[in-house]
């Protein structure tokens, strides 16, 4: 296997933020019915699954999707595996060296069961931040659904990383991809005005 697929499948009653538009794909038309084709039609949220945030999610000011620098979204990426932590601050991530890594995915392993919405996830803390700039960061990647903790209204990570610049990638699956140097693709949708977009997130390895 030269590649990770690291993407959430999307399926229907799959978990979404709570509150968030469930996942639907069903078909509109069928080769029956139209003769011809399956056509299939899709509801959800633009956080389903593993997605990109825009900035414009937290920040009326803030890049939409279509307005992203997809540069950000492919290229040389580092996989870290933190288990059982409960906040990723400097401590955690001074164990690794960093520097000169542009695109950072945390595998931590705490949302295990992916049939339900996890409660409580290891969150970014805003000293983290400022060191993943310095190392020269410009995504991070985290296998739970928010980098900040689920009941948080402040989003202080999501401000903390876009006023640096570093762009957010959510919900990746990591559980069986081991440490190491890949290349990542996980390109958003075009979508005008969007305020996040749902990707397709594969690792090539190096
Ligand atoms: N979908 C939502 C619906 C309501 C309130 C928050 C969300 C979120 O998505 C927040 C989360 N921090 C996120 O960026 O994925
Ligand atoms: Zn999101
Ligand atoms: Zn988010």
């Amino acid at each position: 296997m030269d590649w990770y697929d690291i993407s959430a499948p999307l399926v229907n009653g799959m978990p979404v933020w709570p509150g968030d538009t469930p996942y639907q794909f069903g078909l509109q038309w069928t080769k029956d019915e139209s003769g011809s084709v399956n056509v299939g039609r899709l509801t959800l949220s633009t956080h389903t699954g593993t997605h990109i945030d825009a900035p414009y999610h937290f920040d009326e000011a803030g890049k939409k999707t279509h307005q992203l620098d997809l540069s950000v979204y492919m290229g040389p990426a580092r996989v870290i595996y933190l288990p059982d932590c409960a906040r990723i601050g400097k401590a955690e991530l001074s164990a690794h060296d960093l520097r000169g890594v542009e695109r950072l995915l945390i595998r931590t392993d705490a949302w295990q069961v992916k049939e339900t919405f996890p409660h409580m996830i290891p969150h970014v803390s805003p000293d983290a931040v400022l060191c993943l700039k310095e190392w020269g960061v410009r995504l991070l990647g985290v296998d739970v659904p928010s980098v900040d903790p689920i009941d948080s209204k402040e989003l202080e990570a999501h401000h903390a990383l876009n006023q640096q610049g570093i762009h957010i990638l959510e919900g990746i699956v990591l559980s069986h991809v081991p440490e190491g140097d890949y290349e990542l693709i996980a390109l958003p949708l075009p979508i005008v005005d969007g305020d996040a977009s749902p990707v397709r997130a594969v690792l090539r390895v190096k």
